[in-house]
């Protein structure tokens, strides 16, 4: 696992997790502007999720790791990230460029967050595409849900 460091959101939670992980998956994006990027190639990812929250469940966790990771690594590991029907490929806004693949891990979290009774957050989805390349995508407003 790459131990790395990456800026932390401001908020006023008392729990804040962060759960990493990898997923290895292909992408292309569709576009001849994206020169070597439009064929097909392959990459380890590495998120960072970031989730807050005030109160705990019964089993005294904002949530379970288990289901940070697996909520993303069983849907998007060794897969073709065009394939999933989160992304397209001939729709940019929905090409799933590392921006975009951020966001999107962050929707599948939040749309589970939003199913727990004790409503925990996520606050930032740190993904790296290449050793030097990554995206940070933090919600607008995500301190004040
Ligand atoms: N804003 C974005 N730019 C690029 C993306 C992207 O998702 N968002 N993606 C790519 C390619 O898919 C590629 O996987 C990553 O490109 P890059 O960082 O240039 O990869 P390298 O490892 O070759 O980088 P070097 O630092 O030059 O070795 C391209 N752009
Ligand atoms: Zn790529």
């Amino acid at each position: 696992m790459i131990q790395q460091i990456y800026p932390v959101p401001e908020h006023n939670y008392a729990f804040e997790l962060n759960k990493d992980f990898h997923f290895s998956a292909a992408h292309y994006i569709a576009d001849e502007n994206a020169g070597n990027c439009q064929y097909t190639h392959g990459h380890t990812y590495f998120a960072n999720i970031t989730i807050a929250g005030d109160t705990l469940d019964s089993t005294g966790f904002l949530i379970d790791f288990k289901t940070i990771k697996d909520l993303i690594h069983k849907r998007f590991d060794h897969t073709t990230l065009n394939e999933d029907s989160a992304f397209s490929s001939n729709q940019g806004a929905y090409f799933p460029t590392t921006e975009v693949v951020a966001k999107t891990v962050y929707e599948i979290i939040q749309t589970r967050l939003d199913t727990l009774e004790n409503k925990p957050v996520c606050l930032q989805i740190f993904l790296r595409e290449t050793p030097s390349s990554y995206c940070i995508y933090r919600p607008k407003g995500g301190s004040e849900r």
